[in-house]
């Protein structure tokens, strides 16, 4: 794995984890280092404060996951260029709706790249990160693009 710290993964709790950890998944089969770390705009404030207005000097991209009223992926996006990649991790009460609906609407101006509800949108998250640092990365263009081949070669035809 690369040394230098690329990807921020934040969550609004410890109990986002188990969904957020899908986000690892191909930053590790490609090499790509990231952080993971919990951040509640509601809950530690300042901490967030903290963590945007610094995410630059030491990563390219943030994910950022949280439940129900999921204020932590537009907040970090407030104060930081990076771009900010949403999760809406699902909730007990209303199944990720709401976390879904208070990450997607965004107002114009400040944006959130919104993925799925749940783990394939944690996945995606880390797939989609990955993309934007293959932009100006050929080894890892070279890496995604093997990525995905082998993903399209194993889907069988078969049923059973
Ligand atoms: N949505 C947010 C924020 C935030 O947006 O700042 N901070 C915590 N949470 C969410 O609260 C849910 C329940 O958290 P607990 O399990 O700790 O009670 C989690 O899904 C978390 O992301």
């Amino acid at each position: 794995m690369s040394t230098s710290l690329k990807v921020a993964i934040i969550m609004g709790s410890k109990s986002d984890w188990p969904v957020m950890q899908k986000a690892t998944e191909v930053l590790e089969q490609l090499g790509i280092a990231y952080d993971a770390k919990v951040v509640s705009a509601h809950r530690t404030p300042e901490r967030l404060m903290e963590f945007a207005k610094n995410a630059d000097k030491e990563y390219q991209v943030i994910i950022a996951g949280a439940g129900g009223a999921a204020h932590l992926p537009g907040m970090a996006a407030s104060m930081t260029w990076l771009p900010v990649i949403g999760v809406p991790v699902t909730s007990k009460a209303l199944k990720g709706m709401d976390s879904l609906l208070s990450i997607v609407q965004m107002p114009k101006g400040v944006a959130v790249a919104t993925q799925a509800i749940g783990e394939a949108g944690a996945f995606n998250a880390g797939l989609i990160a990955a993309q934007m640092l293959a932009i100006h990365d050929p080894e890892l263009q070279t890496k995604l693009k093997a990525w995905r081949k082998n993903q399209t070669e194993s889907v069988g035809w078969e049923v059973e």
